[in-house]
């Protein structure tokens, strides 16, 4: 069996984060980093052949002085990242190891993630050739007709918000990138590249503790999950599974054989 590659793009501009002094990424989350945070659950994962860090090359300076001896530790691959998220990833593509025949991508401005929902997505990657942590859409879904007012309500019957690790077969991912249309519109997760040379995408019960930080608040609001999960074992997700009275339908699918050549 080959090895794992992880991508943590850390390269975003936090725009949305309303902090001109610091990104998203570098902000202290209870004394660490919210990247460093964001790469816990792979330090310790068994299959893990190298990180790759997707870093803004206007923080260069600032990442080599405080992180140098760091990430030299942890023996990441530093890199730059592009202009969009998917930029990034494409180039952190050509970084990865021959060993590796499967590749995890975890947003660096996402640090609550545990070891076992990180275990969980990883395991359907590699069973079934691509998935991603999701959860179903729980509130009412309104479209805005762009002047404050809504214009429908979406049927949100079969949706769910895509979180992030996305773990894909490298050649599957590597498909999907070559096709990626650079000029078009960009593609705000892996998963919609991959869909779209024709595979399908293995839900995994994810969490809603597994936050995106965005903007400021939701910095707080994952202190104040990083507190929940290390009052309890921090290797269980405490929320409860949105689907923790009946297995997941992916549970069932065919396990992928690996001889087997899928599509492009
Ligand atoms: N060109 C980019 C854009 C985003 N990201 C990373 O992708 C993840 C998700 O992106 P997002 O939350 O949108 O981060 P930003 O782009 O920084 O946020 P904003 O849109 O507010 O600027 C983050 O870890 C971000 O650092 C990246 O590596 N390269
Ligand atoms: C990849 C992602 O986290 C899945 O929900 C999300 O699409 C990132 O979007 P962003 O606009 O780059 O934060």
């Amino acid at each position: 069996m080959g090895r794992l590659a992880v991508i943590l793009p850390a390269a975003g501009r936090s725009t949305r984060f309303g902090d001109p002094s610091q990104k998203k990424v570098y902000a202290e989350l209870d004394g660490r980093a919210v990247w460093l945070r964001a790469l816990d659950p792979f330090l310790t994962h068994g299959e893990v052949e190298q990180i790759i860090v997707a870093i803004s090359p206007e923080d260069r300076e600032m990442f080599d002085r405080r992180y140098r001896d760091k990430a030299a530790f942890l023996n990441l691959d530093v890199i730059e990242g592009g202009e969009e998220r998917a930029d990034t990833v494409a180039r952190a593509l050509g970084r990865i190891p021959p060993a590796c025949d499967l590749v995890a991508i975890h947003d660096a401005a996402r640090p609550c993630l545990t070891g076992e929902l990180a275990a969980a997505v990883i395991a359907a990657g590699r069973e079934h050739g691509a998935a991603l942590l999701a959860i179903p859409v729980r509130d009412t879904i309104k479209r805005d007709g762009g002047d404050g007012l809504t214009t429908e309500t979406v049927p949100r019957d079969g949706l769910y918000l895509a979180q992030t690790p996305q773990v894909f077969r490298r050649d599957w991912l590597e498909a999907a990138y070559a096709r990626r249309d650079v000029g078009g519109p960009a593609a705000t997760d892996d998963a919609q590249l991959v869909e779209a040379i024709g595979h399908r995408c293995v839900l995994v019960p994810g969490s809603a503790y597994n936050i995106k930080i965005t903007a400021q608040e939701d910095l707080k609001l994952a202190a104040a999950l990083l507190e929940i999960q290390s009052g309890r074992d921090r290797g269980r997700d405490p929320s409860p599974h949105p689907f923790e009275d009946e297995p997941p339908a992916w549970a069932e699918l065919p396990k992928i054989d690996p001889n087997r050549l899928f599509g492009p």
